[in-house]
């Protein structure tokens, strides 16, 4: 099995990280903060609204909350996601990544390798996405004398109380609609960026970097706008059981959100996901395919 695409895909994971430090809006700096309170949350009136009782509130820091442990996940989940989809797709064409560009597997199979990388990314991202949801929806401010502390007070301790209190299983709450969010998406954005790279090279050659670029950021927005509404679902069935009300599965989640909030509901976060989504997964591919074709 190869092992280049899942290193390729952890230094492009890691790339990813340092991105949103130049953006606005990175999801795993402030930008994803405001996503994951949108969608469980129904205090704010919008992305401006909530940025500005997130600074009131808590400061600064507050943007940073649930970040430690994202980060530190980022790599890990990006090297399964491209290093499952690429030893897929060589299961599937029999072709390497090199051949790639002058053999084109077919849609079918890019779809098919993308879904099962998606699927085995939701199952290690499971956890990592818990704490950080779990985190950012605390709203109190950092502890100060006198003050009531906060539920959790960090990505371990959070770790430990859901372990204690749900057994290990609870750090997988909220798993099966990430893997239903995952799994079709990943298929999509896959296709969406072979896609694009084929409709502007010439046959049968590598893309540039250029078209690499333009063709990750928009295989991004296009993944994001598919999953938002499953995000929506997947963050309030990871904050059930704490202030928000606990959902008998995923199908409760969808028809109780919607009769009782309308079918906006499934958008929120739409905007902010679409916005970071193009930059980051534009250096994203841009690393892993320099770095594949660099080790020939
Ligand atoms: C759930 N969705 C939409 C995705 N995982 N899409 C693929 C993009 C992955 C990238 N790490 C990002 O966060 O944009």
């Amino acid at each position: 099995m190869p092992v280049e695409e899942f290193v390729a895909g952890w230094i492009s994971g890691e790339t990813f990280f340092f991105l949103p430090h130049i953006t606005p809006s990175g999801r795993s700096l402030p930008g994803d903060i405001e996503g994951v309170r949108l969608q469980t949350q129904t205090t704010y009136q919008g992305i401006i609204d909530c940025m500005v009782k997130t600074y009131r509130h808590e400061s600064l820091l507050g943007f940073f909350k649930g970040m430690s442990f994202p980060i530190a996940s980022i790599a890990v989940v990006n090297s399964v996601l491209f290093g499952v989809y690429s030893n897929t797709l060589l299961a599937l064409t029999a072709t390497s990544h090199q051949e790639r560009w002058a053999q084109p597997p077919s849609y079918t199979h890019v779809f098919i390798a993308g879904c099962t990388g998606g699927f085995v990314q939701a199952y290690c991202l499971a956890p990592f996405d818990l704490i950080k949801v779990r985190l950012q929806n605390q709203t109190e401010p950092r502890a100060r004398p006198g003050s009531p502390p906060p539920r959790y007070r960090g990505p371990v301790h959070c770790a430990v109380s859901i372990c204690r209190e749900d057994g290990p299983w609870g750090l997988f709450r909220g798993a099966w609609a990430l893997t239903l969010r995952d799994t079709p998406t990943l298929g999509i954005y896959f296709v969406t960026y072979e896609w694009l790279c084929r409709q502007s090279t010439p046959d049968r050659q590598n893309p540039g970097a250029a078209t690499v670029l333009v063709a990750g950021g928009f295989a991004g927005i296009a993944s994001w706008a598919v999953a938002t509404p499953l995000d929506v679902i997947k963050s309030r069935m990871q904050m059930g059981g704490l202030k928000h009300r606990v959902y008998r599965g995923v199908l409760d989640c969808m028809v109780s959100s919607a009769r009782q909030e309308g079918l906006g509901v499934f958008f929120r976060g739409l905007t902010i996901n679409s916005a970071r989504a193009f930059p980051v997964n534009a250096v994203t591919f841009l690393t892993y395919e320099y770095l594949l074709s660099s080790w020939g």
